[in-house]
Protein backbone atom coordinates (compact mmCIF):
# COMPACT_ATOMS: atom_id res chain seq x y z
CA UNK A 1 0.00 0.00 0.00
CA UNK A 2 1.63 3.49 -1.21
CA UNK A 3 2.99 5.13 2.03
CA UNK A 4 2.51 2.76 3.92
CA UNK A 5 4.74 1.59 6.40
CA UNK A 6 5.27 -1.98 8.45
CA UNK A 7 8.07 -2.81 11.01
CA UNK A 8 10.09 -6.24 10.63
CA UNK A 9 12.51 -7.67 13.35
CA UNK A 10 15.59 -8.94 11.56
CA UNK A 11 16.29 -12.43 13.04
CA UNK A 12 19.98 -11.26 12.65
CA UNK A 13 21.79 -8.69 10.91
CA UNK A 14 25.03 -9.53 11.66
CA UNK A 15 25.85 -11.63 8.20
CA UNK A 16 26.01 -8.18 6.23
CA UNK A 17 28.03 -6.47 8.55
CA UNK A 18 26.16 -3.61 9.84
CA UNK A 19 24.71 -2.66 13.30
CA UNK A 20 22.26 -5.47 14.53
CA UNK A 21 19.50 -3.82 16.90
CA UNK A 22 17.10 -6.34 15.02
CA UNK A 23 14.87 -3.86 13.52
CA UNK A 24 14.13 -2.17 10.46
CA UNK A 25 10.98 -0.06 8.58
CA UNK A 26 10.11 -0.18 4.87
CA UNK A 27 7.81 1.98 3.23
CA UNK A 28 6.43 1.23 -0.22
CA UNK A 29 5.46 4.46 -2.49
CA UNK A 30 4.41 3.10 -6.17
CA UNK A 31 7.25 0.10 -7.30
CA UNK A 32 9.96 1.29 -5.13
CA UNK A 33 10.80 -0.37 -1.05
CA UNK A 34 12.67 1.90 0.81
CA UNK A 35 14.06 0.69 3.71
CA UNK A 36 15.19 2.97 6.83
CA UNK A 37 18.45 2.17 8.16
CA UNK A 38 20.50 4.10 10.65
CA UNK A 39 20.67 4.19 14.27
CA UNK A 40 17.23 5.33 14.93
CA UNK A 41 14.58 4.73 17.05
CA UNK A 42 11.17 4.33 15.92
CA UNK A 43 8.42 4.91 17.94
CA UNK A 44 9.63 3.26 20.93
CA UNK A 45 12.04 0.99 19.47
CA UNK A 46 15.10 1.64 18.63
CA UNK A 47 16.71 0.87 15.34
CA UNK A 48 20.17 0.33 14.78
CA UNK A 49 20.94 -0.46 11.18
CA UNK A 50 19.15 -1.67 9.34
CA UNK A 51 20.33 -4.24 6.20
CA UNK A 52 18.15 -4.75 3.22
CA UNK A 53 18.18 -8.88 1.82
CA UNK A 54 19.26 -8.78 -1.73
CA UNK A 55 20.98 -6.06 -2.44
CA UNK A 56 20.88 -2.62 -0.67
CA UNK A 57 21.23 -0.41 -3.41
CA UNK A 58 18.20 -2.01 -5.72
CA UNK A 59 16.38 -1.31 -2.69
CA UNK A 60 17.15 2.49 -1.39
CA UNK A 61 15.39 5.01 -2.47
CA UNK A 62 17.93 7.78 -3.81
CA UNK A 63 17.20 11.36 -2.64
CA UNK A 64 17.39 13.86 -5.23
CA UNK A 65 19.18 16.57 -5.06
CA UNK A 66 16.96 19.32 -3.96
CA UNK A 67 16.06 21.65 -6.73
CA UNK A 68 16.83 24.88 -5.20
CA UNK A 69 20.33 23.68 -3.97
CA UNK A 70 23.37 25.42 -5.52
CA UNK A 71 22.66 23.96 -9.11
CA UNK A 72 26.11 26.20 -9.93
CA UNK A 73 28.00 22.86 -8.87
CA UNK A 74 27.47 20.10 -11.28
CA UNK A 75 28.09 17.07 -9.52
CA UNK A 76 31.01 15.08 -11.02
CA UNK A 77 29.66 12.18 -12.41
CA UNK A 78 32.36 9.87 -11.43
CA UNK A 79 32.89 10.90 -8.05
CA UNK A 80 30.55 10.16 -4.75
CA UNK A 81 31.11 11.84 -1.47
CA UNK A 82 30.67 10.20 2.16
CA UNK A 83 27.80 12.35 4.29
CA UNK A 84 28.20 11.07 7.84
CA UNK A 85 25.07 12.35 10.27
CA UNK A 86 25.71 12.24 14.36
CA UNK A 87 24.19 13.12 17.03
CA UNK A 88 26.05 14.17 19.84
CA UNK A 89 26.66 11.62 22.88
CA UNK A 90 24.73 11.61 25.97
CA UNK A 91 25.27 14.88 27.56
CA UNK A 92 24.59 16.20 31.43
CA UNK A 93 21.19 17.60 30.88
CA UNK A 94 20.13 13.95 28.54
CA UNK A 95 21.67 12.18 31.91
CA UNK A 96 19.30 14.26 33.97
CA UNK A 97 16.42 13.59 31.54
CA UNK A 98 16.20 17.70 30.89
CA UNK A 99 15.14 19.51 28.37
CA UNK A 100 18.31 21.24 26.69
CA UNK A 101 17.51 22.59 23.41
CA UNK A 102 19.83 25.78 23.31
CA UNK A 103 21.38 25.70 26.38
CA UNK A 104 24.84 24.76 25.94
CA UNK A 105 25.83 21.26 27.98
CA UNK A 106 28.81 19.24 27.89
CA UNK A 107 29.06 15.69 27.55
CA UNK A 108 28.57 12.89 30.27
CA UNK A 109 31.41 10.45 30.72
CA UNK A 110 29.04 7.81 28.84
CA UNK A 111 29.18 10.42 26.46
CA UNK A 112 32.74 10.50 25.84
CA UNK A 113 32.37 6.82 25.42
CA UNK A 114 29.93 6.96 23.15
CA UNK A 115 31.89 9.35 20.79
CA UNK A 116 34.62 7.64 20.90
CA UNK A 117 33.15 4.56 19.71
CA UNK A 118 31.70 6.41 17.05
CA UNK A 119 34.84 7.30 16.04
CA UNK A 120 36.13 3.76 15.94
CA UNK A 121 33.46 3.02 13.13
CA UNK A 122 33.61 5.44 10.88
CA UNK A 123 37.79 5.66 11.53
CA UNK A 124 38.07 4.01 7.67
CA UNK A 125 35.41 6.41 5.96
CA UNK A 126 36.73 9.84 4.42
CA UNK A 127 36.34 13.44 6.28
CA UNK A 128 37.43 16.66 4.30
CA UNK A 129 34.88 18.63 6.43
CA UNK A 130 33.57 18.53 9.03
CA UNK A 131 30.16 20.40 10.73
CA UNK A 132 29.32 21.13 13.94
CA UNK A 133 26.54 23.41 15.77
CA UNK A 134 28.19 26.05 17.83
CA UNK A 135 27.16 24.15 21.05
CA UNK A 136 29.44 22.28 23.14
CA UNK A 137 28.00 18.26 23.41
CA UNK A 138 28.17 18.50 18.79
CA UNK A 139 31.76 19.69 19.24
CA UNK A 140 32.95 17.23 21.70
CA UNK A 141 31.63 14.66 20.05
CA UNK A 142 33.19 16.00 16.45
CA UNK A 143 36.41 15.83 18.18
CA UNK A 144 36.40 13.03 19.95
CA UNK A 145 35.36 10.81 17.05
CA UNK A 146 37.94 11.82 14.45
CA UNK A 147 40.63 11.18 17.53
CA UNK A 148 40.03 7.76 16.51
CA UNK A 149 40.69 8.62 12.76
CA UNK A 150 43.19 6.79 10.80
CA UNK A 151 44.33 9.71 8.93
CA UNK A 152 45.45 11.07 11.90
CA UNK A 153 44.49 14.45 10.37
CA UNK A 154 44.09 17.13 13.09
CA UNK A 155 40.36 19.03 13.49
CA UNK A 156 40.98 22.90 13.97
CA UNK A 157 37.78 24.67 14.28
CA UNK A 158 37.90 27.57 12.03
CA UNK A 159 36.77 31.30 13.96
CA UNK A 160 34.97 33.49 11.43
CA UNK A 161 33.22 34.97 14.50
CA UNK A 162 34.97 38.03 13.59
CA UNK A 163 38.36 39.04 11.35
CA UNK A 164 40.33 39.67 14.11
CA UNK A 165 39.12 35.72 14.74
CA UNK A 166 39.98 34.94 11.42
CA UNK A 167 43.31 36.45 10.60
CA UNK A 168 44.46 35.57 14.29
CA UNK A 169 43.49 31.68 13.48
CA UNK A 170 45.63 31.73 10.48
CA UNK A 171 48.06 28.55 9.44
CA UNK A 172 51.28 29.76 7.88
CA UNK A 173 52.25 26.26 6.21
CA UNK A 174 50.51 24.53 3.52
CA UNK A 175 51.67 21.40 4.75
CA UNK A 176 50.16 21.59 8.02
CA UNK A 177 46.84 22.92 6.28
CA UNK A 178 46.48 19.48 4.64
CA UNK A 179 47.33 17.39 7.80
CA UNK A 180 44.46 19.43 9.31
CA UNK A 181 40.66 18.95 8.90
CA UNK A 182 38.43 22.34 8.77
CA UNK A 183 35.93 22.39 11.65
CA UNK A 184 32.42 24.99 10.46
CA UNK A 185 30.43 25.69 13.19
CA UNK A 186 26.96 26.67 12.61
CA UNK A 187 24.02 27.44 14.97
CA UNK A 188 21.81 26.37 12.33
CA UNK A 189 22.41 23.33 13.17
CA UNK A 190 21.24 23.89 17.22
CA UNK A 191 19.36 21.84 18.62
CA UNK A 192 15.97 23.24 18.32
CA UNK A 193 14.96 26.33 20.71
CA UNK A 194 12.67 24.61 23.57
CA UNK A 195 11.67 28.06 24.92
CA UNK A 196 10.13 27.67 28.46
CA UNK A 197 10.73 24.05 28.32
CA UNK A 198 14.33 24.45 29.09
CA UNK A 199 15.92 23.06 31.80
CA UNK A 200 12.80 21.59 33.11
CA UNK A 201 12.28 17.82 33.90
CA UNK A 202 11.11 15.88 30.95
CA UNK A 203 9.00 13.18 33.32
CA UNK A 204 7.74 16.11 35.93
CA UNK A 205 6.74 18.05 32.47
CA UNK A 206 4.54 15.33 31.84
CA UNK A 207 3.21 14.82 34.89
CA UNK A 208 2.11 18.48 34.76
CA UNK A 209 0.32 18.86 31.30
CA UNK A 210 -0.23 15.55 30.62
CA UNK A 211 2.15 13.22 28.41
CA UNK A 212 0.19 14.06 25.70
CA UNK A 213 0.58 18.02 25.36
CA UNK A 214 4.29 17.21 26.06
CA UNK A 215 4.67 14.19 23.26
CA UNK A 216 2.74 17.31 21.40
CA UNK A 217 5.42 19.95 21.80
CA UNK A 218 8.09 17.20 21.29
CA UNK A 219 7.45 15.34 18.49
CA UNK A 220 4.87 17.19 16.34
CA UNK A 221 5.64 18.97 13.42
CA UNK A 222 4.18 21.96 13.62
CA UNK A 223 3.35 22.84 16.93
CA UNK A 224 6.26 24.75 19.13
CA UNK A 225 6.22 24.30 22.66
CA UNK A 226 5.99 27.84 24.57
CA UNK A 227 7.95 30.34 23.29
CA UNK A 228 9.99 28.10 21.52
CA UNK A 229 10.87 26.37 17.94
CA UNK A 230 8.60 23.47 16.42
CA UNK A 231 10.60 20.80 14.35
CA UNK A 232 8.86 23.03 11.32
CA UNK A 233 10.43 25.99 12.23
CA UNK A 234 13.93 24.48 13.32
CA UNK A 235 14.09 22.32 9.69
CA UNK A 236 13.36 26.13 8.24
CA UNK A 237 17.18 27.13 9.47
CA UNK A 238 18.98 23.50 9.75
CA UNK A 239 17.76 22.14 6.14
CA UNK A 240 18.49 25.13 4.63
CA UNK A 241 22.00 25.78 5.92
CA UNK A 242 22.31 22.09 4.85
CA UNK A 243 21.56 22.82 1.30
CA UNK A 244 23.66 26.25 1.49
CA UNK A 245 26.74 25.25 3.10
CA UNK A 246 27.05 21.52 2.64
CA UNK A 247 25.65 20.07 0.06
CA UNK A 248 28.16 22.23 -2.51
CA UNK A 249 30.93 20.70 -0.56
CA UNK A 250 29.56 17.11 -1.71
CA UNK A 251 28.68 18.48 -4.55
CA UNK A 252 32.42 19.44 -4.80
CA UNK A 253 33.54 15.60 -4.12
CA UNK A 254 34.46 16.43 -0.44
CA UNK A 255 33.35 13.97 2.71
CA UNK A 256 31.47 15.87 5.32
CA UNK A 257 30.70 14.72 8.73
CA UNK A 258 27.89 16.85 10.36
CA UNK A 259 27.48 16.59 14.19
CA UNK A 260 24.25 18.07 15.86
CA UNK A 261 21.22 17.62 17.40
CA UNK A 262 17.95 15.33 18.21
CA UNK A 263 16.03 17.44 15.95
CA UNK A 264 18.13 19.26 14.04
CA UNK A 265 18.83 16.75 12.45
CA UNK A 266 15.63 15.12 12.49
CA UNK A 267 14.70 18.15 9.87
CA UNK A 268 17.93 17.07 7.91
CA UNK A 269 16.68 13.61 7.77
CA UNK A 270 13.23 14.11 6.79
CA UNK A 271 14.31 16.24 4.30
CA UNK A 272 16.88 13.21 2.60
CA UNK A 273 14.93 10.89 3.27
CA UNK A 274 11.56 12.34 1.87
CA UNK A 275 9.67 12.02 5.55
CA UNK A 276 6.44 13.10 6.00
CA UNK A 277 5.08 15.22 8.78
CA UNK A 278 3.35 12.18 9.60
CA UNK A 279 6.47 9.88 9.62
CA UNK A 280 8.91 12.20 11.11
CA UNK A 281 6.54 12.13 14.02
CA UNK A 282 8.37 8.37 15.06
CA UNK A 283 12.12 9.30 14.07
CA UNK A 284 14.13 9.05 17.22
CA UNK A 285 18.11 9.27 16.76
CA UNK A 286 20.15 7.57 19.82
CA UNK A 287 23.10 9.30 21.06
CA UNK A 288 26.31 9.16 19.08
CA UNK A 289 25.57 6.58 16.13
CA UNK A 290 26.99 7.80 12.94
CA UNK A 291 24.62 7.05 10.33
CA UNK A 292 26.25 7.48 6.40
CA UNK A 293 24.76 8.22 3.16
CA UNK A 294 26.51 8.08 -0.20
CA UNK A 295 26.20 11.02 -2.27
CA UNK A 296 26.33 10.22 -5.78
CA UNK A 297 25.63 12.25 -9.30
CA UNK A 298 23.07 14.38 -7.38
CA UNK A 299 21.12 11.97 -5.17
CA UNK A 300 21.67 10.83 -1.78
CA UNK A 301 21.82 6.78 -0.95
CA UNK A 302 21.12 5.90 2.28
CA UNK A 303 23.79 3.43 3.67
CA UNK A 304 22.83 2.86 7.47
CA UNK A 305 25.62 2.98 9.91
CA UNK A 306 28.94 0.42 9.87
CA UNK A 307 29.12 -0.98 13.65
CA UNK A 308 32.64 -1.23 12.91
CA UNK A 309 35.92 -0.44 10.62
CA UNK A 310 35.99 -3.43 9.07
CA UNK A 311 32.21 -4.35 7.67
CA UNK A 312 33.18 -5.98 3.99
CA UNK A 313 30.14 -4.56 3.56
CA UNK A 314 30.21 -0.84 4.35
CA UNK A 315 33.42 -0.83 1.82
CA UNK A 316 31.18 -3.64 -1.16
CA UNK A 317 29.32 -0.94 -2.09
CA UNK A 318 30.92 2.15 -3.14
CA UNK A 319 34.25 2.28 -4.39
CA UNK A 320 35.48 5.28 -3.36
CA UNK A 321 35.48 4.43 0.21
CA UNK A 322 37.16 0.73 -0.71
CA UNK A 323 39.70 2.46 -2.08
CA UNK A 324 39.81 4.94 0.25
CA UNK A 325 40.66 2.01 3.23
CA UNK A 326 42.94 0.43 1.33
CA UNK A 327 44.93 3.30 1.10
CA UNK A 328 45.18 3.76 5.19
CA UNK A 329 46.02 -0.35 5.21
CA UNK A 330 48.89 0.76 2.81
CA UNK A 331 50.01 3.60 4.89
CA UNK A 332 50.26 1.26 7.99
CA UNK A 333 52.59 -1.13 5.76
O1 LIG B 1 16.93 19.27 23.71
C1 LIG B 1 16.72 18.18 24.27
O2 LIG B 1 16.20 18.08 25.39
C2 LIG B 1 17.11 16.90 23.58
O3 LIG B 1 18.32 17.05 23.03
C3 LIG B 1 16.13 16.49 22.54
O4 LIG B 1 14.98 16.35 23.21
P1 LIG B 1 13.66 15.68 22.63
O5 LIG B 1 13.92 14.23 22.49
O6 LIG B 1 12.66 16.01 23.70
O7 LIG B 1 13.34 16.38 21.34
Amino acid sequence: MAGAISHHALASTQSCGWSAQNYKFEKRTGNVRLVYEGSCRFGSRKLGLVCASGSQSSVVEPVKLPSDGNSSHTPKKSSESALILIRHGESLWNEKNLFTGCVDVPLTPKGVEEAIEAGKRICNIPIDVIYTSSLIRAQMTAMLAMMQHRRKKIPIIMHNESEQAHRWSQIYSEETKKQSIPVITAWQLNERMYGELQGLNKQETADRFGQEQVHEWRRSYDIPPPNGESLEMCAERAVAYFKEQIVPQLVAGKHVMVAAHGNSLRSIIMHLDKLTSQEVISLELSTGIPMLYIFKEGKFIRRGSPVGPSEASVYAYTRTLAKYRQKLDNMVQ
